[in-house]
């Protein structure tokens, strides 16, 4: 399915969770990322099947199904992650800007500066608040130290944690609250400036009132990034995302506006879980 023809959730006024069908005009633009003809193995196990997706420019695109589908497979596969591990191969196309990041002459490491990944669990290096910011941008970019002072500060702020450590930044990451560590591991991803931020479900460690902020971070980052959030939660989906795509069993069974998926899908299957019959 193409979401070029998709209706554009995020030019319609209306509130998130009010299921009226929408009367916006159509993205026009083409997808920042899209999956064409993607299989996934791990080894013999065929783990993801026959995907075609389109991930529009700045907006939140939520991968949703029962656990096992291959959610955080098909996230891995979109930077490319898998290639540090032997005999997990995947084929057909990821397309960033219409290039084919699986082909294996597609640098990493510009890869890496242009899709940034958020883990489940936030996992700050053992050293400052500080460095756990400037480490990977050192690793791709030369500044100067009024530059990185600037680019850590741009960074803690867009993730919504600067007010919380601009006194302690010369202290230890491994301090922070999990919410806190989570957020600095958005600033560690947003540092590098990619163009898409995969977020594996980023919240399921949190509290709920860490979970609402970084949902309310999702909502204000979009803005400047292509999201890609996988979730098992599914008024957060419906709460944070433009697109929604329902997985089963390796494939992806429906995808569209978040609006439409919960209110009219077309699958029987994708309606039985997004109310809860199964999954
Ligand atoms: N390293 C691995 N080696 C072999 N099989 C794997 C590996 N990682 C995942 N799988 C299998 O691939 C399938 C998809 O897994 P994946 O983690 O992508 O699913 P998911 O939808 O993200 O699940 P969950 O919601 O539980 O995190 C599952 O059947 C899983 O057992």
């Amino acid at each position: 399915m193409n979401a070029a023809l998709f209706p554009d959730p995020a030019m319609n006024d209306a509130p998130r969770l009010h299921l009226e069908t929408l009367h916006a005009a159509p993205v026009a633009s083409a997808p920042k990322l899209a999956a064409r003809g993607l299989d996934f193995h791990y080894d013999r196990f065929h783990a993801v099947r026959g995907i075609d997706l389109d991930i529009p420019e700045k907006r939140v695109t939520a991968l949703i199904g029962p656990s096992g589908c291959g959610k955080s497979t098909l996230l891995r596969v979109f930077n490319r992650i898998y290639a540090l591990y032997p005999k997990l191969v995947a084929t057909g196309e990821v397309l960033l800007d219409g290039e084919n990041i699986l082909d294996p002459r597609y640098p990493l490491n510009r890869l890496r500066s242009k899709v940034g990944m958020v883990f489940q669990k936030p996992v700050p290096f053992p050293m400052t608040i500080f460095e756990n910011v400037a480490y990977g941008i050192r690793h791709h970019e030369r500044l100067s130290k009024g530059e990185m002072k600037d680019r850590v500060e741009q960074a803690l702020h867009q993730a919504a944690l600067w007010e919380e450590v601009k006194d302690k930044l010369g202290q230890s990451a491994l301090g922070l609250s999990g919410g806190q560590q989570q957020r600095l591991c958005i600033a560690r991803a947003v540092a590098l400036r990619p163009d898409v931020l995969l977020l594996d479900e980023p919240t399921s460690a949190l509290d709920p009132i860490s979970t609402s902020r970084i949902e309310q971070l999702v909502d204000d980052l979009k803005r400047d990034f292509t999201i890609v959030i996988v979730t098992h939660n599914m008024q957060q989906a419906a709460r944070i995302s433009d697109y929604t795509a329902f997985m089963y069993l390796g494939e992806l069974v429906e995808h569209g506006t978040t609006e439409t998926i919960f209110s009219n899908p077309s699958k029987q299957q994708t309606e039985d879980y997004i109310t809860g019959r199964f999954g």
